[in-house]
């Protein structure tokens, strides 16, 4: 799991290690990792150039002590000071007392094409979001030299915080200091950023109390596998989990069937098909399993394909009473303001969706995701998963938010969220806590969509066992 602090965090993490080190050690390490990463990609020190650009913060700073050490190994270093008369003075010292040639703004534009790399050490942690000016050109310029930049702590431009893809550099690797940033994680800022390394300076989260907390939590496949229900020896149907669709309508039969696929796809141990009476059918001709008789049900899985169902309220309603956990998608969501509910209760809306259970824009919401999550766990007392390129799962006053394995663009198409809601609400009835159940369900179908072609949303619940196999090994 890839563990994700604030910006607030990381300062205070660094004041307190600031307190127990020499002056300059942080500043050293970062710029010494720095320098490795660099030597790494460029291969070796003979005959290759290289071109910094230094901001006017410690950021440049990071990336002049490192040209120095290169420059001291026999690489040709070029830089240029992006802020004249403003620059790290002890690092412009060092990088051009070590053999670096200093240019000026278009001496740097024209050597892009031609150096193996670029570093962008024009702003980090401190840097305003979105660069314009001189700063914006070097980014644009960069970018179609096709060389590649490897940007330090973040590429510059972006805001450290957030998910938005202001105009910024475009690195292919990010060496980053202390712990990850969101925008390395959150799209669309990530795809901004490349390969990231993140390198350890020594801070020490736990002894800053609470803001050593992280924000985030990448999870990774392996975290998918550990927590996956297995069936055992003793497993039977029951205790796998029974899972109760009430999805579909007469006008979005395709619905209730896809959510039946996720759930039959993701290994649950039965389902019950409880809602319009074309819908069970339906679902009982694509999957022969399914009971369409009521009895035991462990967890529910409601709205998705409702339409305007005249009687959502008091169908919700009814099943939040039965006490297991409830899935809630889509036109189920309308309805939200209306009931209470409980951290067992997993909300499922997309950007959209978010924007109108809070009465807000969908701009706003996509401009600050994680904030929009967290209001959203907290106003209505449930988990929360925000779909998208980024899946987030927030839970009811936590400050950490779990972010799914990622996948490809393919799982946007119509069903998919049906599918997904069929594979969470398989987790919920195996007895998953509902965040664990939200990020679990929702990096199996990234990842699966990553191994695979192209598919329909049905289809691609077909191969979820593929995926599971690689995932759970001899488990
Ligand atoms: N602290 C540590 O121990 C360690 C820190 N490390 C490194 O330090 C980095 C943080 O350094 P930093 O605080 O100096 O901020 P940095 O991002 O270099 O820039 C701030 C300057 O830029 C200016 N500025 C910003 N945006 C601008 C814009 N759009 N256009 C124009 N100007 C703009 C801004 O101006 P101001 O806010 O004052 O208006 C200020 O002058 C961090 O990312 C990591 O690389 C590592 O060495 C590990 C140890
Ligand atoms: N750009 C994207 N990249 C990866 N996954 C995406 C992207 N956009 C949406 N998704 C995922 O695709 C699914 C779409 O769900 P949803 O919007 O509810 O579709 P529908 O309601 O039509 O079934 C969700 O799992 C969502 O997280
Ligand atoms: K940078």
């Amino acid at each position: 799991m890839l563990l994700v602090h604030s910006v607030e965090s990381i300062r205070a993490a660094e004041e307190e290690a600031f307190a127990r080190t020499e002056a300059g050690e942080l500043m050293e390490r970062a710029s010494d990792a720095l320098a490795t990463s660099l030597l790494r990609d460029l291969g070796h020190t003979d005959g290759t150039t290289l071109l910094v650009l230094a901001g006017p913060g410690n950021n440049g700073g990071d990336a002049l002590w490192a040209g120095a050490r290169l420059a001291g190994r026999g690489v040709r270093v070029w830089v240029h000071a992006v802020v004249p008369g403003r620059v790290h003075p002890a690092g412009w010292a060092a990088c051009t007392e070590a053999g670096a040639t200093s240019v000026d703004l278009e001496g740097a534009i024209s050597l892009m094409g031609r150096v193996d790399r670029i570093v962008d050490g024009v702003f980090g942690i401190g840097g305003h979001p979105g660069l314009t000016g001189e700063g914006l050109r070097l980014a644009e310029a960069a970018e179609r030299s096709g060389t590649p930049v490897t940007s330090v702590d973040l590429p510059s431009g972006l805001a450290a915080d957030g998910a938005a893809a202001h105009p910024s550099f475009r690195a292919e690797r990010t060496v980053t200091f202390g712990s990850a940033k969101a925008c390395q994680v959150l799209q669309p800022a990530a795809e901004r950023c490349g390969e990231i390394d993140v390198v350890d300076i020594g801070l020490h989260w736990e002894a800053i109390g609470e803001l050593g907390a992280p924000i985030l939590r990448q999870w990774e496949a392996a975290d998918v596998a550990a927590r996956w229900p297995v069936p055992t020896c003793r497993s039977d149907k029951y205790s796998r989990g029974v899972v109760g669709v009430d999805a579909g309508s007469a006008t979005y039969p395709g619905a209730g069937v896809l959510v039946a696929y996720g759930a039959a796809y993701a290994g649950t141990g039965m389902i019950r098909s409880l809602g319009a009476a074309e819908v069970a059918r339906a679902t009982l001709a694509a999957i022969p399993s399914v009971v369409t008789a009521p009895g035991r049900v462990q967890a529910w899985v409601v709205g998705s394909g409702w339409g305007d169902r005249h009687d959502g309220a008091i169908r919700l309603a009814e099943i939040l009473d039965q006490e297991v956990p409830v899935l809630i998608d889509a036109d189920g969501l309308r309805h939200v303001p209306d009931v209470t509910l409980s951290p067992e209760h997993l909300l499922t809306p997309h950007a959209g969706e978010l924007a109108r259970l809070l009465q807000v824009s969908r701009a706003e919401v996509e401009e600050d995701p994680l904030g929009h999550i967290h209001r959203a766990a907290d106003l209505f007392g449930a988990t929360v998963l925000l779909k998208g390129a980024t899946q987030y799962v927030a839970t009811p006053w936590e400050r950490t938010v779990d972010v799914a394995v990622p996948g490809p663009g393919w799982t946007a198409q119509a069903g998919s969220g049906d599918t997904l809601s069929g594979v969470c609400g398989s987790l919920l009835a195996a007895g998953l806590p509902a965040a664990e159940a939200a990020v679990c369900g929702a990096s199996l179908q990234a990842l699966t969509a990553a191994a695979e072609p192209p598919l329909p949303p049905h289809a691609l619940a077909q191969r979820f066992g593929v995926t599971l196999r690689g995932l759970l090994g001899d488990r």
